[in-house]
């Protein structure tokens, strides 16, 4: 059915085309097309090897692309810098969260705040109450407003990972990207993260890397599937799931 005239479909925050990476003639990633819109957490799962950490790679301009493009927010990222392409809005966290050990989880915060104090800039830093409310805010979200004066290496590693993805949101991405991110987490860790994602997602983009199939249920709106640098099959949990090509690269194993 044709859309009335005038409706014009929400564009989508990350658009990605044709995207190929060739490393010595091998294509890790191979034409990939992947569109992302605002307020979804998508997840990327696949075999080992399927590409997944490369394609965050090059949307982080971490790799830069033998061919095709990468738009976020009408930019072409494939032709920026990676300080650039943070300074754009794509906020990407790691596996092994890259914390400073021996501040406390406020200055961790405050450190990562765009006008915020520098590790070598204290001398000269006044706390702003700007500062201040949004190291709070950000705080009561990761869910360490009882911890903010606590050194950062007393937390659990569930509570670092929280605060690093809570420095991440300090900058106020639109794009935050996560490698794995309840890797070593219990299972209450594991829920509350699921909760966390779901409330990060509002008025952003989500894209995460998961073999935890419980995980991606309770996160994904969509799931796409990667083979071989492609994508194999991508929809809902459920059509995905039941797909008898994804079960026989990977879920049946
Ligand atoms: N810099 C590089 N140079 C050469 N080959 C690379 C490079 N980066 C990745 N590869 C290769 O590209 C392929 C895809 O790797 P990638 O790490 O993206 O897979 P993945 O889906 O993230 O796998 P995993 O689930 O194991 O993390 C692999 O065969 C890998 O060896």
């Amino acid at each position: 059915m044709s859309q009335p005239s005038g409706f014009q479909m929400p564009k989508p925050v990350l658009a990605i085309e044709g995207l190929t990476v060739s490393f010595d003639g091998f294509k890790a990633v191979d034409d990939l097309n992947l569109y992302i819109d605002r307020n979804e957490v998508r997840v990327v799962i696949g075999p080992n090897g399927a590409g997944k950490t490369t394609v965050l790679d090059l949307i982080c301009g971490k790799t830069k692309a033998t061919a095709g493009s990468i738009q976020f927010e009408n930019r072409e990222l494939t032709k920026m810098r990676e300080f650039d392409i943070v300074r754009a809005g794509v906020g990407r966290k790691f596996q092994n969260p890259s914390i400073y050990e021996n501040l406390t989880v406020f200055e961790n915060l405050e450190m990562s705040y765009p006008k915020g104090r520098k590790v070598f800039g204290a001398l000269f830093f006044k706390r702003s109450a700007e500062v201040i409310a949004r190291v709070e805010q950000i705080a009561a979200e990761i869910m360490l407003t009882d911890n903010l004066y606590l050194q950062a290496d007393l937390l659990s590693h569930g509570q670092k990972q929280w605060l690093e993805i809570g420095m991440l949101l300090m900058q106020d991405p639109a794009l935050l990207m996560l490698d794995e991110p309840v890797a070593g987490m219990s299972v209450n860790e594991r829920m509350q993260t699921a909760e966390l994602l779901k409330r990060i997602s509002k008025g952003r983009s989500v894209l995460v890397i998961e073999h935890d199939m419980e995980f991606v249920k309770s996160i994904a709106h969509k799931v796409t599937v990667l083979h071989q640098g492609k994508v194999l099959a991508e929809g809902s949990m459920e059509a995905v799931q039941s797909n008898p090509k994804v079960i026989e690269v990977y879920l049946g194993h």
